[in-house]
């Protein structure tokens, strides 16, 4: 039996990429064996505004993993209209790859801790597999997700598959990305530093850097807050 290469889809608002990013897309791609798209989001659904747009967001990705084999920016939630919801681009995504081709959505621990309120959860399973990797701060376990998101627990309780069996079946599955090391980078502490002056170029590699300070972003008062609902 041949087993497909898996397809790993890391989608997020990028706003913008760091360093945390790319190792958890280079974990995927090493320890799961993955070619990793990476997917700016248009219209972010639960988020605010964003302070970068979207095409510089999907710019900055494109610098980050430039000549990188295995990971590529896929800009197609650019192209839509409305809240860019993963459900949607999953529909996309399987509509292109067809119903054998083996996909996995890659979130962080804090988005798995909210998975509940996005648009048509429980059915993301029948479009892909659902990877999630661990965030300091949001570390998750079975007791966490039980006190913090009970259905999000029930639901993939009876999906955990070790990360190298995700390649075997199209979608339906769980499992967690071990990550060599947890990385502290996040969006919004890199652009609360570049607006107070503090020491932010190690989080981003030196092009994406060099745009930040080239389109002059992230140093308006308004780029230190991030209003989630
Ligand atoms: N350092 C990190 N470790 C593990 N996962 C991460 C890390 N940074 C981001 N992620 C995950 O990557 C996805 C996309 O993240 P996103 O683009 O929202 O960046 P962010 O750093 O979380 O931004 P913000 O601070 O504005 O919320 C999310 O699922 C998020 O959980
Ligand atoms: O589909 C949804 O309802 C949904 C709700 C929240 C987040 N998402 C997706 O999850 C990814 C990470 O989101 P964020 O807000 O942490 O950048 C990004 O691709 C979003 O489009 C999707």
């Amino acid at each position: 039996m041949s087993v497909r290469k898996l397809l790993v889809c890391y989608g997020g608002t990028f706003d913008p990429v760091h360093n945390g990013h790319l190792a958890v897309a280079r974990a995927a791609r090493d320890g799961l064996g993955a070619e990793v798209a990476l997917l700016p989001a248009h219209d972010p659904p639960h988020k605010g505004p964003t302070r970068a747009d979207a095409m510089q967001r999907a710019e900055m990705l494109e610098l980050a993993v430039a000549g990188e084999a295995g990971l590529s920016v896929d800009r197609r939630e650019l192209r839509r209209d409305g809240p860019s919801y993963t459900f949607d681009t999953l529909g996309e995504l399987r509509a292109e790859h067809g119903e054998a081709a083996p996909i996995a959505w890659l979130i962080g621990a804090d988005s798995l801790l909210q998975l509940h309120a996005w648009h048509r959860w429980r059915e993301l399973f029948d479009r892909a597999h659902i990877v999630a990797v661990q965030r300091p701060g949001s570390q998750v376990d079975a007791a966490r997700l039980r006190q913090q998101a009970p259905e999000v627990l029930a639901e993939i309780a009876g999906r955990w598959l070790p990360p190298a069996d995700l390649a075997a079946a199209a979608n339906g599955g769980f499992a967690l990305l071990p990550m060599p090391q947890l990385r502290p980078e996040s969006s919004t502490e890199l652009r609360r530093r570049i607006r107070t002056g503090g020491d932010w170029i190690g989080w981003v590699p030196p092009a994406v850097a060099a745009y930040i300070v080239r389109e002059g972003l992230y140093r308006d008062p308004g780029d230190i807050l991030v209003p989630s609902p």
